[in-house]
């Protein structure tokens, strides 16, 4: 069974927490643009919902399918956020941001009721960190912070995009961090934020109340 299917499958179970009248938050990814278009289905047949997407790709894939979308400050909040990650740990930890949309994901994340992420099989592992962390620093301090991190071990690599630095929704670049060698995530997490410049990191900690994967033909879910 391909990857793709299972992004397709957890998607699919994922949009049964949705129903009319609620505020959606819609993620940014492969995985998360299965969701989107499956509930572009089910709008088309008269699911009404109001979309906030977390990134500029998922606000032109939800407009061509039709969705009704806001803003964040237009919502009294978001009923459920729906998203893909990176990779999940036993605790239902998280690394995401591969996409480089972490910033508006962690914040539509933090501002709903219900968080709902969406893996293919292979997102699942024993220990967070064979994914490089991706965190999300100003320009003006880049070279800096790079500087500073790499003295902490964390093997930074500005993210590049066709040649030239990846540029975030936000207009900030991305240092990819190698965490294989930290223990405590609590601790780099709480560390990394105290840097200034430092706009927000892709361990979501706590954040994920449900988890749904596809395995196969099948899904499972873990619930917080
Ligand atoms: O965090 C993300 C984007 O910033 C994505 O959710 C994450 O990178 C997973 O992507 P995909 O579903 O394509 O594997």
């Amino acid at each position: 069974m391909s990857l793709d299917r299972e992004k397709q499958l957890a998607a699919i179970e994922a949009v049964k927490y949705v129903k009319s009248g609620m505020t959606v938050g819609l993620g940014t990814g492969s995985t998360a643009a299965h969701m989107v278009k499956e509930l572009g289905r089910l709008v088309q047949n008269g699911l009404e919902i109001v979309g906030v997407p977390s990134s500029e790709n998922t606000n032109k894939l939800a407009t061509e399918l039709g969705i009704p979308l806001t803003t964040l400050e237009k919502t009294n909040g978001i009923d459920v956020y729906i998203d893909g990650t990176d990779e999940f740990d036993p605790y239902m930890q998280l690394i995401k941001g591969g996409g480089g949309a972490l910033l508006r994901e962690k914040i539509l994340t933090y501002n709903s009721d219900l968080v709902i992420i969406i893996a293919d099989s292979k997102k699942e592992v024993k220990r967070l960190g064979d994914f490089k962390l991706p965190v999300e620093t100003i320009p003006f301090a880049t070279k800096k912070i790079e500087q500073l991190l790499q003295k902490m071990g964390l093997h930074p690599k500005l993210r590049l995009k066709d040649g030239s630095n990846f540029v975030t929704d936000e207009g900030n670049f991305i240092l990819d961090l190698d965490m294989a060698h930290v223990s405590n995530i609590q601790l780099l997490e709480s560390n990394l934020k105290q840097i200034p410049g430092i706009v927000e990191t892709g361990l979501f900690l706590d954040m994920a109340d449900i988890i749904i994967i596809g395995k196969g033909e099948t899904t499972i879910t873990l619930k917080k």
